[in-house]
């Protein structure tokens, strides 16, 4: 049987749904089109004309099995409308740009409802641009995330980050030096975190990361002790009022407590469990006054103790 093509609705009603700035196409019983209005001519490259009378699964076969096709089946047989908002489904249809042929896909928010006439179904598809929302979307996101780069807490370990170090390390400096006391610094490595990562995967090795970071912040119990996440898997700890021999001290209890653990490290690794390298650097009124130097001398003893067979602490100085 030859279905004839229904004749398109020409009226005032029909010119404004050739201005509505959104995509309508309504489909009857069949799943063929019989309306598609001005704003989809552009955006798919097809004309009303080609494409009233066929199925809207041939024209865009890429949306058999989509939500689309699932929501033009319940409004054609169960009589049910449904939204597919952006987040769901980004792009099911392939439009783009009015007159750009290979841009990139407009995002969309679409819409199925069923309706009937002259006792036949139909369905009415609306397609909503939603590129703008989606654009503010992410330039929020980009916001909150540059927000949080600027913020003063590692996002993932949750203790201070290198940015809050720096302050508080160039703070405590100027204070000690102002009161003539004491300063002492721990740079902190965990040991073989290479092969930690290789053998169970990075994002356990975040999980220990994380462990670490806790379980370090957790052993300084002075309110002006600083633990901050320094880099990749170093760690540092700012200790005023301390002498190089009492971080020295501290730093093998908090050695001590994160082997205690017992976090199963990889076979290759010195130890069958997560183990820490230390360096230690004090600063006294004469010297390592400023922050380049205090961190120098800091990482040139923990370079030490990995140098010497890691799991353990080394002191600036020691090695003379
Ligand atoms: N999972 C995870 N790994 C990280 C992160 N930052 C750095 N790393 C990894 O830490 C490892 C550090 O490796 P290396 O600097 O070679 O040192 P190492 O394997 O710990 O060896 P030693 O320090 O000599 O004991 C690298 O593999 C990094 O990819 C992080 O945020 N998450």
């Amino acid at each position: 049987m030859i279905i004839p093509k229904p004749e398109p609705i020409n009226d005032l009603s029909s010119r404004a749904v050739n201005l509505v700035n959104c995509g309508l196409i309504v489909l009857d019983a069949d799943q063929q089109i019989v309306l598609w209005n001005g704003w989809m001519v552009p955006r798919s490259g097809r004309s009303a004309a080609r494409v009233r009378g066929e199925p809207l699964f041939e024209v865009f076969p890429e949306l058999r099995g989509s939500r689309v096709e699932s929501a033009v089946l319940a409004a054609l047989i169960d009589n049910v409308a449904t939204n597919i908002p952006q987040s769901q489904s980004r792009a099911p249809f392939p439009l783009r740009e009015a007159g750009s042929f290979d841009g990139a896909r407009i995002d969309q928010a679409v819409t199925v409802t069923p309706f009937s006439e002259d006792k036949e179904r139909f369905c009415l598809i609306e397609i909503r641009d939603v590129s703008g929302t989606v654009d503010r979307e992410r330039q929020l996101l980009d916001h909150a995330e540059s927000l949080r780069a600027r913020s003063y807490v590692d996002g993932l370990t949750g203790i201070a980050n290198r940015r809050y170090f720096d302050v508080a390390l160039n703070r405590e400096l100027r204070r000690a030096q102002r009161l003539g006391g004491q300063l002492s610094l721990l740079l902190t490595d965990i040991d073989s975190f290479k092969a930690y990562n290789d053998h169970f995967g990075h994002q356990q090795g975040d999980a220990c990361l994380t462990t670490v970071a806790k379980a370090l912040a957790e052993m300084l119990k002075r309110p002006a002790d600083v633990a901050a996440r320094y880099g990749g898997e170093e760690f540092a700890a700012i200790l005023p009022d301390t002498t190089a021999e009492q971080a020295r001290a501290l730093a093998n209890s908090i050695r001590e407590h994160v082997a205690s653990l017992n976090l199963k490290q990889a076979p290759s690794a010195v130890r069958p469990y997560v183990t820490l390298s230390i360096g230690v650097a004090s600063m006294d009124k004469d010297r390592l006054s400023e922050p380049e130097a205090l961190i120098e001398a800091a990482d040139k003893a923990l370079y030490a103790a990995k140098r010497s067979g890691r799991d353990r602490v080394v002191v600036d100085g020691d090695a003379q």
